[in-house]
């Protein structure tokens, strides 16, 4: 098939890991006789340094009229000025907003070679397989926001958290057919107890799983308890669907079940158009510009990229299946090697998928 594949590398080290990103779905292309046409673009915080705009148009017109986009992530502390007219975030936000990417995948899984990586004891991990539904659009990242100057010179500021009944649904609905795929069972994640965003939620959840999905096991659990039990017992989850802020801190935690922020992959995808593929992670710049982060949740991110968006299932899989051998046969970044045990950089553990890849 013929693709059009935007690269969106961002900040840190977004470049680093898009990069082997990009060489893993140039030897898909020639492994399997594709052709995918790349394009790179500028968001974040080096397209406010070279545009003044953290997505320019230019980045956001190719976005529309590619196939999929892959991009490494955004932000830096070169940017982080609380007094700064705009921030790299904002262009990251707008995108999704914009292609309607209402739903963000993120998978989380332990795999067997790398439990000993995990923080958690060996028994709690094992059997982890859960699949996060994030609401993407919505929620008190875009609700009504504002500053207020009070009379004694202190301020006041607001976010607020809204959501419609469509919104509610339209990712339920995505979450409740991956757990029809899967092991036919959904957790919701709310805080019912105190917000009345969340009751909305539940009522709405509760009402559409009745009507269109009886057949699945649901259950709720406040996002308190959840962040718990996301560690004391993963393994008993399989889909979780919750809202924007609660999926974003819940994910990071989960990171900490296989090991590493450097694993996890992600999809963001809405009712049509192109899909948005990334790491959960951020652009580390703790290590960035020192080749040693860890490209798997990129490259993870690219075969969900030919998965979701390229319906390229045996490809997909074929690069799941690299990155499995790769750690199987004891190759670890930094991140994910245990005391005393060597470990690679960026480039070579890229090149170890590249080398693993077989149709
Ligand atoms: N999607 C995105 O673009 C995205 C996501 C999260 C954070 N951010 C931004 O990134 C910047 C830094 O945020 P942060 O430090 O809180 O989070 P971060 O995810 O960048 O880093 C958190 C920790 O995880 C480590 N880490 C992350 N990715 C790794 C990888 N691939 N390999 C090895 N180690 C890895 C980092 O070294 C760091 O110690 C901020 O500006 C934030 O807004 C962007
Ligand atoms: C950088 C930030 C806007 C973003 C988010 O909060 O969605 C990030 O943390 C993520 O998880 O993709
Ligand atoms: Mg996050």
């Amino acid at each position: 098939m013929n693709a059009r594949i935007v690269l969106l590398p961002g900040d840190g080290i977004g470049p680093e890991v898009t990069a082997q990103g990009r060489k893993v779905l140039e030897k898909v292309a020639k492994t399997f006789g594709h052709t995918f046409e790349f394009s790179t673009h500028a968001i974040g915080g080096n397209a406010i340094d070279d545009f003044g705009d953290p997505l320019p148009e230019a980045t956001l017109t190719a976005c529309r009229n590619s196939d999929a986009i892959l991009l490494g992530a955004v932000g830096g502390p070169k940017w982080d000025d609380p007094n700064a007219k705009t921030r790299p975030e904002a262009g990251l936000l707008r995108i999704r907003k914009e292609l309607g990417l209402f739903a963000n995948l993120r998978p989380i899984t332990a795999q067997e070679c790398l439990i000993d990586a995990s923080p958690l004891k060996r028994e709690i991990v094992q059997g982890t397989d859960i699949l996060f539904v994030r609401e993407l659009t919505g929620g008190i990242y875009f609700g009504e926001s504002g500053l207020t100057k009070n009379a004694d010179g202190s301020e006041t500021a607001f976010s607020t958290a809204t959501y419609s009944t469509h919104e509610i649904e339209r990712v339920v609905r995505i979450a409740a057919i991956a757990a029809r795929q899967r092991s036919g069972h959904l957790t919701m994640v709310d805080k019912a107890n105190v917000l009345e965003v969340s009751r909305l939620w539940r009522r709405v959840t509760e009402r559409l799983i009745r009507a269109e999905f009886p057949d699945l096991k649901y259950d709720v659990v406040l996002v308190d308890a959840m962040a718990m039990h996301l560690i004391s017992r993963p393994s008993t989850f399989d889909v979780v669907v919750t809202s924007n802020l609660f999926g974003d801190i819940l994910t990071d935690e989960g990171s900490m079940l296989p090991g590493s922020m450097g694993l996890l992959p992600s999809a963001s995808i809405g009712s049509s158009g192109p899909g948005l593929y990334e790491p959960i992670h951020g652009s580390a710049p703790d290590i960035a510009g020192k080749g040693v982060a860890n490209p798997l949740a990129t490259i993870l991110a690219a075969a969900m990229l030919l998965r979701h968006s390229l319906k390229l299932e045996s490809e997909a899989k074929a690069v799941e299946t690299a990155v499995d051998q790769v750690l199987a046969q004891g190759f670890r970044t930094r991140d994910i090697a245990p005391k005393g045990h060597p470990s690679i950089g960026t480039e070579e553990m890229g090149q170890q998928v590249l080398d693993a890849l077989k149709s």
